[in-house]
C-alpha cells in the first residue's frame, strides 16, 4: 500500500489553509509537518502554535518531525498542540529510549528518524518500543533536495529489522521522494512516503498524487 504524507513545507505559507484543503481533495493520506530549530538544522520552520491552527482545521492526522536538540523539551508541546504521529532524530536526544516512552506516554505515534550518514544499527534495542521509523533521503534542513540513492540499502535493512522483531509498523522514507524514486523506496520496503516539492509544485495536486501512488 502506498500512503502519501504531503509536506507542508513546500506549501504556500500565506495560504496554508487552502493548501492543507487541495491536498485532502487530491488524495493525501497524512500531512506532514516539519519543525526547524536553527541548530539540529541550517533553517528555522514552524512551531506547535502551526499544529495547533491545522489540528482545528482538519481531521487528518498529523505527522510531526521534530529536526530539533533535545526534542524531549517539546514533546508535551507537541503533542497537546496535536500531533498523531511525532518523530525525534536518533542524533539529537541522548536518552532516546526515554524520549520515546515519553512520546508514547501521550498516546501519540512514536517515530525515529534516522540521518542518510546513521547507520540501521541505530535502531537494535529500540526497534519493539517504535510505532514507526522514519528513514531520512535527503540531508535534513530543505525542501527540494536530490534523493540519495544509497538510501535504498538502509531502507532495506531496517526492513530486516522490522521483520526479525516480529512486529509490522511504518518505514517512512523523506526528502527527494517523487514519482521515479517511490517506486525504488517501495521494492526496498517503505510504506508511507513524505512528498514536498513533487506535490506543491504541481498545479494539479491531484494529478501529482495519482503520480506517486502509480495511479
Ligand atoms: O524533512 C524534510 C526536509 O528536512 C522534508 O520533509 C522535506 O520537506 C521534503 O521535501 P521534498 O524533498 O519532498 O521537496
Ligand atoms: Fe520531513
Amino acid at each position: 500500500m502506498v500512503r502519501i504524507a504531503p509536506s507542508l513545507l513546500a506549501a504556500d505559507f500565506l495560504n496554508l489553509a487552502s493548501e492543507v484543503d487541495s491536498v485532502e481533495k487530491a488524495g493525501a493520506d497524512i500531512l506532514h509537518i516539519d519543525v526547524m530549530d536553527g541548530l539540529f538544522v541550517p533553517n528555522i520552520a514552524m512551531g506547535s502554535n502551526v499544529v495547533s491552527a491545522l489540528r482545528e482545521h482538519t481531521s487528518s492526522e498529523l505527522d510531526v518531525h521534530l529536526m530539533i536538540e533535545n526534542p524531549e523539551r517539546y514533546v508535551a508541546d507537541f503533542c497537546k498542540a496535536g500531533a498523531d504521529m511525532l518523530s525525534v532524530h536518533v542524533e539529537a536526544t541522548t536518552h532516546l529510549h526515554r524520549t520515546i516512552q515519553l512520546i508514547k506516554s501521550h498516546q501519540v505515534k512514536a517515530g525515529v528518524v534516522l540521518n542518510p550518514a546513521t547507520p540501521a544499527s541505530m535502531l537494535n534495542y529500540v526497534i519493539d518500543d517504535v510505532d514507526f521509523v522514519l528513514v531520512m533521503t535527503v540531508n535534513p534542513g530543505f525542501g527540494g533536495q536530490s534523493f540519495i540513492l544509497k538510501m535504498l540499502d538502509k531502507i532495506k535493512a531496517v526492513r530486516r529489522l522490522i521483520e526479525a522483531s516480529g512486529r509490522e509498523i511504518d518505514i517512512e522514507v523523506d526528502g527527494g521522494i517523487n514519482a521515479k524514486t517511490l517506486p525504488l523506496c517501495r521494492e526496498a520496503g517503505a510504506t508511507l512516503f513524505v512528498a514536498g516539492s513533487a506535490i506543491f509544485n504541481e498545479q494539479d495536486r491531484e494529478l501529482a498524487i495519482n503520480r506517486l501512488k502509480g495511479i
